[in-house]
């Protein structure tokens, strides 16, 4: 007989429809270009329901998402993991109320994160859209994105990422040439907070072409 799972199948299969229906939707706006991108869900207090390593995000299924513990170790699966693993488990480790994270490369996070890898940071202020940001709740607020040196090593940029988390709350950041990492509470939250940056780091740049 098979050793019983160490967590809830029906928990798994819920965080797997709910990754395939999302993903889905960012996939068909281009933000996941050439099988990049990668997306997870918590299932328990141990373990993420995550996307399997180089699958197309614009074709994806269920069967393209598997379960990993906070270590970022598969569990009862011989299947690989996300290249990027480590950066959604060191998030669900760090915060219990972490419920889902979604990683992009859409053409707008690329280029911001090549534009201000020199400042280390992209400024957002004054815009009515920061309220989408859990905890703001006026424009008169300033959100900053931080641009991390890019890595094939992920614990490097893990380290990176938590040296920041260190000083300050944050809901998102860039890596330089790469993409976007975003997240939230649950996936409403986390695909707010996705939408909101791709609208803002948007805004900027057309600014900047405006104001050549
Ligand atoms: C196809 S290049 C992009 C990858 O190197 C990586 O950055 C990425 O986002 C997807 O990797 P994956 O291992 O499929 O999760
Ligand atoms: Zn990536």
């Amino acid at each position: 007989m098979n050793a019983p799972l160490p967590f809830d199948r029906e928990a798994l299969r819920r965080a797997a429809g709910e990754i395939v229906a999302n993903v889905t939707e960012l996939a068909a706006r281009g933000w996941t270009p050439a099988t990049s991108s990668n997306f997870s869900r918590r299932i328990d207090a141990q373990h993420a329901a995550i996307t399997v390593s180089g699958r197309d995000k614009g074709r994806l299924t269920e069967d393209d998402i598997m379960v990993v513990d906070l270590e970022g170790q598969p569990v009862a699966t011989d299947r690989k993991s996300s290249a990027e693993t480590l950066l959604h488990t060191q998030l669900y480790k760090r915060f219990p109320e972490v419920g889902c994270i979604l990683h992009t490369h859409s053409q707008n996070q690329t280029i911001a994160s090549r534009l201000f890898a020199g400042a280390g940071h992209m400024r957002l202020d004054g815009y009515e859209l920061l309220k989408a940001f859990s905890g703001n709740d006026t424009h008169e607020a300033e959100i900053v994105v931080p641009v991390l040196p890019n890595s094939q090593d992920m614990h490097t940029l893990a380290a990176q990422v938590d040296a920041l988390l260190d000083r300050r709350p944050m809901w998102g950041y860039l890596i330089d040439g790469h993409g976007l990492y975003a997240w939230g509470t649950d996936m409403a939250e986390a695909r707010r907070h996705l939408e909101a940056f791709e609208f803002l780091i948007g805004c900027e740049l057309e600014l900047r072409k405006l104001q050549r």
